[in-house]
This record gives C-alpha cells, structure tokens and sequence, in this order.
C-alpha cells in the first residue's frame, strides 16, 4: 500500500485527500502519480472502480497555479453525466487550494456557461462538442493549457468522437502533456493515441483480468420473449440495493422501465434522447434511492460512481466486449463486492465466448429461477423488512393491538398473514417488449464491429468507419449547429 505523502503531492492537495477520506493511494494512482507529476506523457489503464479520477485529478490539481486565470488544464469525458461527476470529483481535490473547475457540457443553457467561463476557471471538463462549441464561440480559449486528460480514453478516440478530439487538441500548445486514462485500451487505438502524444509511459496496473475479481458474473440463457419475466425474477431473488439495467436501445429502455413500473418496480430509464434536466433528474433519484432500478443504454456504462449499485443487468448483451467491462464495472467499485447478470439469447450465445475471451475470464451459468422460487426470494426480503423492523423500531404503540389480535388467531396465522401483505408477489401484468433483433453471428460481430472499427486500414486520419447503426452523413450534419452537444449519443442509438 502506498501513502499519499510518498508520492511528492502539495500539502494543499494532501489536506483535501484528507477530507475526502482518503488515506492511501490505489494501484493506478501510486503508478501514474508520480509519472504525471513529472510532465511525462502517460497512457493509464486499469480495472473499473480503482480510482483513475484521482490518478489523474491529483496530479492535475497540483499542477495548476491558483494565481493565474487562465484555463491550464481541460478534462474531456464522453457522457455530460459523467463530466459533472469528474468535475465534482476534482472540485474535491482542489477544496484545499481553491481551484476553479467549471464543467461545460450539452443540454445545458449556452449562455450560463459562457457567463461561467468569464469567471476564470483554471480547469474544465465538458463533453466534446460543447468544449467545440465553446472554441468556435471564443468563449473558451486553451493556448495556456498545459495538460489535456481524455477520461475513457478509448471511447473518446473512437472514431465517433476523433474528430472532434483533434480539433480540441489542436487548439492546445503543442509542449502540453497528455494523459489518456481507461479500463479498457483496445491496441489499435493504443497506437493511434501514441501518434499525438510524446513518448507516452504506458502504466497497465497488473491484473489477471480485465473486469474487477470481486465482481460475480453470471450469463442466463433465455429465449427472447421470457427475458422480462426472467429479469424481474431475478430482481426478486436477488433483491439489490441499486439496480442498473441495460439495454440495447433507446426504445428498449423506455419500454423496460415503463415495463418494469407496470411491474411495480420503481424504476426510470436514462438515454440520449431525453431532456438534460431529465437525465439528471433520473440520476439523481437513483442516487438518493427514490427508485432503485435504473434502465439505461451505454450513455450510463462509462465512468458513471454510483455507490450502492449492487447489481448490474444485461438485458441485452452488449455490442462489444469492451462495453461490457464497462457496463458491469458500474458495481463492484472502490473494493466493493457486486454481482452482473447477463441474458443471452440461444443465437447469440457466440458472443459470450468473444467476450469472456477478451477479459480473460468465464462466466458462470445460472439456471432461470422459477416462479416459485422468485416468491421465495420475495418472501426472504418481507422476513428480513420484519427482522429489521423488530431491531430498529419502537414497537411499542403496537404490542397491545398485537396481544389483542394473539387473542383471536393463532401467531402463525398472523404471522403468515402479514408476510403475505409484504411479499411482493410475482405479477404477470402483461406488458409490451418489442422484440430486439438478435446481434449478428460471432463473425460478423468480429467483423463489423471491432475490426471495422480498428482495422490498422482504416486508422488513418478521419477514415473510420461509422459504427452499425451510425450514419456518417447525420453525425456531421448536425456539427456546426450551436444546440450540438453530443449529438453523438444520438447517432448511436444511446
Ligand atoms: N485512494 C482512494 N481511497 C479511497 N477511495 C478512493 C480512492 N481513490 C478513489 N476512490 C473512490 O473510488 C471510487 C471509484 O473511483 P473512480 O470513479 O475514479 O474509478 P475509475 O477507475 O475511474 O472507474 P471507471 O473505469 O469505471 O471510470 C470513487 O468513489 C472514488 O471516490
Ligand atoms: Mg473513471
């Protein structure tokens, strides 16, 4: 274990650490720290949940010269939620010097923040196409950055976003350095990051796998049209705390958690076609557990530290193995335990093995539960609301209406009774799923997806090829449009 006083930080910096309850460095942090304060270029990749925000915040934070009101340092994520997250997460390490961190992000009203900017953030965090936006506007100048960090780095090269990267980029000194952090680092996008970075230190903290071990992982096959009731089975028995449900779609999340309401679960959907306030309204209610189920597309696999979460549902298999890395390391984080269900189709059972290759590790079959024993889980959870109840509340105001109901019935009928009232029974409420297209074959799947997006032909400068379901010509379209944020997370159907 390493201390974060070893590791040459400012005592500013050391203080808020302090704050923030943190005591000593993770892997990926002892690693790259260092390196980072010492300007070197640096590509960090380590497991989901191993405190990469920090890795690269401490180091930035420290760097930056409180006296001077220039932007020195810019942050670039893929989601808006998640670089509010790493603004907030900055704004933390930087409590003890007083550093100005200003997130700029889509959906959100222009003009606030431009009227932020004027007030002389050192460090910013946006999304790629407001930070654009910003540039184009000249409301947002970066010659005096002297660090650029792409937070989810490979998702940010990808060639959805690579455009967009080169043109920040290029708007920042040539001597800045530059810090690419992930959990996942596919090689040909490794190689096409080192063309715009110098002599880059490559840190991969050492791991057998890619996913985190303390993360179960569990594939159910199942045919298309009883995955939800398999899936609300599982929610049942399992009973997590924080649930997050994926799916393929933007459709297939609105019809999950209209579904799983029908359901009497207390779930919202998530996903790039509804409003900002909405989005971040649903999050926040998922923070503060007012509902428990989050659906979501991939607009929520990458980054998003959400304690609590439990459990991570694939409702359908991601698209590619690095989305699911992603996607279940929503649990399981900071040294947590967490569990990740994934349905599987029968036609799509070639894709597990693609991704249980690319980790470095098998899943573990489960059987689909039974109705019966859904209602047992069910019936596990209403005795364990009663034991926790008997532990923490004053019961007193009860007992006498309880000795009086004793005195007609027999205690294991009321017993019985009042589990049955807090059981929430299976529920067959129809409900309408339309039915998702199974992924392609395995070789497409290699094919299209991954060698289509990577293939060492296709690298060069602006000549990926769009991802399924991604038409060139609307991404662009909608490029010089000032209301563009994201546009992104609609082209691929998130
Ligand atoms: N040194 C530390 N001590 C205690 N907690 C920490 C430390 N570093 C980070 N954390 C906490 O661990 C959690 C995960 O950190 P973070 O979100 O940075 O992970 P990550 O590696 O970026 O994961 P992902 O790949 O999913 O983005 C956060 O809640 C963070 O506050
Ligand atoms: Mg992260």
């Amino acid at each position: 274990m390493t201390k974060f006083q070893d590791l040459g930080i400012s005592p500013a910096t050391m203080k808020s650490l302090k704050r923030m309850g943190f005591e000593e460095a993770t892997p990926v942090q002892a690693q790259t720290i260092p390196l980072s304060l010492e300007n070197k270029d640096l590509i960090g990749q380590a497991q989901t949940g191993t405190g990469k925000t920090a890795a690269f915040g401490i180091p930035l934070i420290d760097k930056i010269d409180v006296n001077s009101n220039v932007v020195q340092g810019i942050v670039i994520a893929p989601t808006r939620e998640l670089a509010i997250q790493v603004s907030e997460e900055l704004y933390k390490i930087g409590y003890g010097k007083r550093a100005r961190v200003l997130s700029i992000y889509g959906g959100q009203d222009i003009n606030r923040q431009i009227r932020a900017l004027k007030k002389f953030p050192q460090i910013i965090v946006g999304t790629p196409g407001r930070i654009l936006d910003h540039i184009n506007r000249k409301t947002l100048r970066l010659e005096n950055v002297h660090t650029v960090i792409l937070d989810e780095a490979d998702e940010m090269l990808n060639m959805g976003f690579i455009e967009d990267i080169e043109s920040i980029l290029a708007q920042t000194p040539e001597e800045r350095q530059t810090l690419l952090f992930s959990a996942t680092m596919p090689a040909p996008i490794q190689r096409m990051a080192e063309k715009f970075m110098k002599n880059p230190e490559v840190v991969k903290v050492k791991a057998k796998e890619m996913t985190v071990p303390s993360i179960e992982q569990f594939y159910v096959e199942v045919q298309e049209k009883s995955k939800f009731d398999i899936l609300t089975r599982l929610l049942n028995i399992q009973a997590p705390e924080l649930a997050i449900v994926f799916g393929r779609t933007k459709r297939r999340v609105d019809e999950l958690s209209e579904a799983l309401n029908l359901r009497g679960y207390m779930a919202e959907g998530i996903h790039g076609d509804l409003s900002q306030a909405k989005r971040m309204s649903v999050l926040k209610k998922f923070k503060e557990g007012s509902i428990d189920v989050l659906v979501a597309t991939d607009v929520a696999a990458r980054g998003l530290d959400i304690s609590g979460v439990t459990h991570v549902y694939n409702f359908d298999i991601p698209q590619d193995p690095e989305s699911y890395v992603h996607r279940i390391g929503r649990t399981g984080r900071a040294g947590k335990t967490g569990m990740a269900m994934t349905l599987i189709t029968p036609r799509e059972k070639s894709y597990l093995s693609v991704v249980e290759k690319t980790i470095k590790r098998k899943m573990e079959k489960m059987v689909p539960p039974t109705l019966d024993e859904a209602l047992e889980g069910q019936q596990k959870a209403a005795i364990e609301k009663i034991l926790q109840s008997i532990e923490s509340e004053n019961l007193q105001y009860y007992k006498q209406a309880a000795d009086e109901l004793l005195e007609q019935q027999d205690a294991s009928t009321i017993v019985a009774a009042v589990l049955k009232m807090l059981t929430k029974e299976p529920d067959s409420t129809p409900v309408t799923l339309t039915e998702e297209k199974p992924l392609p074959m395995k070789k497409d799947f290699r094919n299209n997806d991954r060698r289509g997006k990577y293939d060492s032909k296709n690298r060069s400068k602006g000549s990926f090829k769009p991802r399924q379901g991604q038409s060139q010509g609307n991404r662009r379209s909608n490029h010089s449009s000032s209301n563009r944020t994201d546009s992104r997370s609609n082209s691929y159907n998130r």
